[in-house]
C-alpha cells in the first residue's frame, strides 16, 4: 500500500496507471493464436484449451445431461438468490426501452428512428479464478430484452472439462442454448472467426482477464464489435469522516479478491479516516479465503489523501474508476460532479456487491480509465439504432434546392442529379 498527501496534478498520469501485465506481450499471443484458430477452427481452439486449460476435451459443446445434473446440485436458496437477481436486473433494463422517435423535419419529409437488436452475439462469461454466474444475468437479460435471435456462451472448463453447475444453472434459467467450453483468446478467437463448433457472431460481450480483453479488441479489426474493454476490476472510494472505516474496507477488499491485478483506491480528505481504514484492512484480509489472491491486489493500493473535496474529485475524473463508492457528508458534490465512472454507489449502505449480484444495475462495465469514454452494458449495447425516412413530391420539392446546392459545392454531380431528375419530373407532370 501506498500512502500519498495531495499529490500533485503533474504526478496524476502516474498515478492512474493500472497494474496491468505489459499489453505488447500479450498482443503477440493474441495475435498468434487468432491467425491459428482463424485456419484450424477446432483444431487449434482445442490446442489452446488443452495449454492454458490443462484439459483435453471430447467435446466443447455441453450437452442436456450435465445441465439437469447441474440444476440438481444446486441449493433452493441459492436459486432462489439467482432469481431475485435476474428479477431485479430485469426490471432495471427493461425500464431502458425507448420509443421510436418520429419527426417531420420538413413538410412531406419524415424521419424516424428505430431500434433493432444485434442479431448474432456472443457473451463471454469468465471462469478462471472464480465462476462468474452472476455475469450471465448481466448479459443475458438485456440480450433477451433486446430481442438478439442467436446467443452463445462461452466459458473456459475446469481441469475435468466441466463448467461449475451454477454457470450452467443460470444459462439455462436465462434461456442460452449455446454453451460452449472454451475460454480466454481462444474463446475470442473463436467467436471472431467461427470454428466447426464456435459460431461467428456479430458482437462479443463481457469481463474477463487481460488475456480476455486485449482478444476483445483484436477481434475489432476482424469486423466483430465490442462492447467495451472490461478487464481487472476496479474500486475507487472517497470517504471523509462520516464513513464507516470497516464498511470501506470491506468494500475494497471484495474487489482485491478477484485478481491480483485489481485495483482499488482510497480518497480521502481525512487523515484520521486513511488511519483506520488501513487499519481494517489489515484485520479483516487475514480473515479471506483468498487473502492470497487480495494481498497481491492491495499491494498495489493508494491511500490518497487531498486538502480539498474538489480536487479530491479532479483526481477522481482523471482516473475514471470502473467503480466509485462515495461515503462523504456532502455527497451531492460528488454524485453532481462524478464524470468519469462506470457506476456509482452512493452512502454507507451501498456496497458494490450489490451492483456485482442483485440490486439490478449492469456490472460489466469499462475499466482501465475507459468509463471516460464507455458505457457499460445496458439494453442499448444489444441494439443499433436505425433510420428511416420518407418524402413526398412535396418534401423534395422543399428541401431540393438545398441538396442541389450542397451536392454541387462538394463536386458531386451524381449526387445533384438525383434530385434534379425528380424535380424535372414533377415540373413536367405540372
Ligand atoms: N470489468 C468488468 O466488468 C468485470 C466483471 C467481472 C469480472 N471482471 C474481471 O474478469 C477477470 C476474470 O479473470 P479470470 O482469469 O478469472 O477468468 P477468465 O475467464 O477471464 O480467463 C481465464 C482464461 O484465461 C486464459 N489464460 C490464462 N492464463 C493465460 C496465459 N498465460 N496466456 C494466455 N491465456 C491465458 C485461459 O484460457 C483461461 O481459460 C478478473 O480480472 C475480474 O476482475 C471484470
Ligand atoms: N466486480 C465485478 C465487476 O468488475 C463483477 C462481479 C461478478 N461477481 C462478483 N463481482
Ligand atoms: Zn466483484
Amino acid at each position: 500500500m501506498e500512502k500519498l498527501t495531495n499529490p500533485e496534478i503533474n504526478s496524476w498520469n502516474d498515478l492512474i496507471v493500472r497494474p496491468t501485465i505489459n499489453v505488447d506481450d500479450i498482443e503477440e499471443t493474441v495475435h498468434e493464436i487468432f491467425t491459428e484458430v482463424s485456419h484450424k477452427g477446432d483444431v487449434a481452439i482445442n490446442k489452446y484449451t488443452e495449454l492454458f486449460d490443462g484439459v483435453q476435451l471430447s467435446s466443447m459443446l455441453v450437452c442436456e445431461s450435465e445441465i439437469e445434473e447441474a440444476i440438481d446440485s444446486i441449493s433452493d436458496d441459492l436459486k432462489a438468490a439467482i432469481q431475485l437477481a435476474k428479477m431485479n436486473i430485469e426490471t432495471f433494463h427493461a425500464a431502458q426501452k425507448t420509443a421510436t422517435i418520429k419527426v417531420v423535419t420538413q413538410e412531406g419529409v419524415e424521419c424516424w428512428q428505430e431500434k433493432k437488436p444485434i442479431q448474432k452475439v456472443g457473451l463471454y462469461i469468465p471462469g478462471g479464478s472464480a465462476p462468474l454466474f452472476s455475469t450471465i444475468l448481466m448479459l443475458t437479460v438485456p440480450a433477451k430484452l433486446a430481442g438478439c435471435e442467436e446467443v452463445v456462451l462461452c466459458t473456459p472448463p475446469n481441469k475435468e472439462g466441466k463448467i461449475n453447475p451454477a454457470i450452467l444453472y443460470t444459462a439455462q434459467l436465462c434461456g442460452v442454448t449455446k454453451i460452449v467450453k472454451v475460454g480466454g483468446i481462444q474463446a475470442i478467437a473463436g467467436m471472431t472467426f467461427g470454428t466447426e463448433t464456435v459460431p461467428k457472431v456479430y458482437k462479443i460481450f463481457g469481463p474477463g482477464n487481460q488475456f480476455v480483453t486485449v482478444a476483445k479488441q483484436l477481434a475489432t479489426k476482424y469486423g466483430v464489435a465490442i462492447d467495451m474493454p472490461a478487464g481487472p476490476s476496479e474500486l475507487l472510494v472517497f470517504a471523509d469522516d462520516s464513513a464507516n472505516e470497516a464498511f470501506v474496507a470491506s468494500d475494497l477488499l471484495s474487489q482485491a479478491e478477484h485478481g491480483t491485478d485489481s485495483q482499488v483506491i482510497l480518497v480521502s480528505t481525512s487523515e484520521e479516516m486513511i488511519g483506520k481504514v488501513e487499519t481494517e484492512l489489515v484485520a479483516q484480509l487475514v480473515q479471506l479465503p483468498r487473502k492470497e489472491i487480495a494481498t497481491k491486489a492491495i499491494a498495489h493500493t493508494k491511500l490518497i489523501y487531498f486538502d480539498e473535496e474538489q480536487t479530491a474529485l479532479d483526481f477522481i475524473n482523471a482516473y475514471g474508476p470502473e467503480h466509485f463508492i462515495i461515503a462523504a457528508e456532502n455527497e451531492t458534490v460528488f454524485v453532481n460532479g462524478i464524470q468519469n465512472a462506470g457506476s456509482v454507489f452512493i452512502g454507507n449502505y451501498t456496497p458494490e456487491s450489490a451492483g456485482d449480484y442483485a440490486s439490478g444495475t449492469n456490472h460489466t462495465l469499462p475499466t482501465n480509465g475507459y468509463a471516460k469514454q464507455y458505457s457499460g452494458v445496458n439494453l442499448d449495447s444489444f441494439l443499433k439504432s436505425m433510420t428511416f425516412q420518407k418524402i413526398s413530391a412535396q418534401g423534395i420539392q422543399t428541401i431540393g434546392n438545398a441538396i442541389e446546392l450542397m451536392a454541387d459545392a462538394e463536386g458531386l454531380f451524381a449526387h445533384k442529379n438525383a434530385v434534379t431528375i425528380r424535380l424535372k419530373s414533377l415540373e413536367n407532370n405540372d
